[in-house]
């Protein structure tokens, strides 16, 4: 029997009569290091925020299995920095679950601020406002309140955006921890050579599944071409559910041939 971090049984997501993302099916395995990719507006966000529940289901489910802690990383447009706080608010806030709102840290709370600052190379900036903070740093702060939070289930939404080689790779490495300990994680990525690197499996989407398996045999030039064909644009005559090709679930890969030639499609992004 599966081990199951997740299972979307035939997932719609959407937004008023509009689905973002549909007719999604298939398990997350438990401790699986997952990379989505897939052209803007393909539903990659929607989906986050689908597992996490911040949007409902138009139709089908997503479920987790019972007792796992959820840790969720919004991509950075959506995070307000001009919120009056330091550092070590913004990394204390992944400690709300287990401590609640009003408790004072205790020892064992400030030991794992340290040390979650400490993975993350920021030592140092405990008291600086975050509105100081470079978009590096930041995203290296937002990390260290995924750290503390100790989830099973870790949700990261394009955490590479406009971030530096080296913080990128320090960033993976954490990530790279987490897989080894047997975290699910699932990231949504836009660089294909970070995903090929070190993501061991990939969910291509256009809104609908594209492919979805282990990740040298879905980030192929066929599967890549089908993704970049799809159409950003609301229709708002479309039909709510298009039947617009096959319902990709875990590893089922696509086979339709490209117009792409295969080397423009080896690096880069969609
Ligand atoms: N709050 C919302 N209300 C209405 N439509 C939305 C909302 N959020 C997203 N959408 C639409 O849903 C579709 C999927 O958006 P989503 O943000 O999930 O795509 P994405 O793959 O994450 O894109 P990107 O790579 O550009 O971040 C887009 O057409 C978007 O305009």
């Amino acid at each position: 029997m599966s081990d199951a971090s997740l299972t979307f049984s035939d997932l719609t997501l959407g937004y008023g009569s509009h689905p973002a993302v549909h007719h999604l099916n298939g398990p997350v395995e438990r401790g699986s290091l997952t990379a989505v990719v897939g052209p803007n507006g393909s539903g990659k966000s929607t989906l986050m925020k689908g597992i996490v529940g911040i949007v409902k289901p138009m139709a089908g489910a997503v479920k987790t299995a019972p007792g796992q802690r959820l840790a969720y990383l919004p991509q950075q447009s959506e995070i307000d920095r001009s919120f009056p706080a330091r550092v070590l608010d913004l990394i204390g806030l992944g400690l709300w679950p287990k401590r609640g709102l009003l408790r004072r840290y205790d020892h064992r709370d400030r030991e794992n601020l340290r040390d979650a600052l400490d993975a993350v190379g920021l030592a140092g900036f405990e008291h600086r406002p975050i509105d100081t903070l470079s978009g590096g740093q930041l995203q290296r702060a937002l990390f260290a309140r995924v750290l503390v939070q100790k989830a099973d289930l870790i949700l990261l939404d394009e955490p590479f955006n406009a971030i530096d080689a080296k913080t990128t790779s320090d960033l993976i490495a954490l990530i790279r921890h987490w897989h080894g300990e047997r975290r699910t994680v699932l990231v949504v990525v836009h660089d294909f050579e970070l995903v090929r690197d070190h993501f061991p499996q990939t969910l291509v989407l256009a809104r609908r599944p594209i492919a979805w398996g282990r990740t040298q045999d879905v980030m192929q030039p066929d599967i890549l071409a089908r993704a970049r064909r799809f159409d950003e644009a609301w229709h708002d005559d479309a039909p709510w559910c298009a039947a617009d090709g096959p319902h990709a679930g875990h590893d089922h890969t696509g086979t339709a041939s490209s117009p792409v030639p295969a080397a423009a499609q080896r690096s880069g992004s969609l």
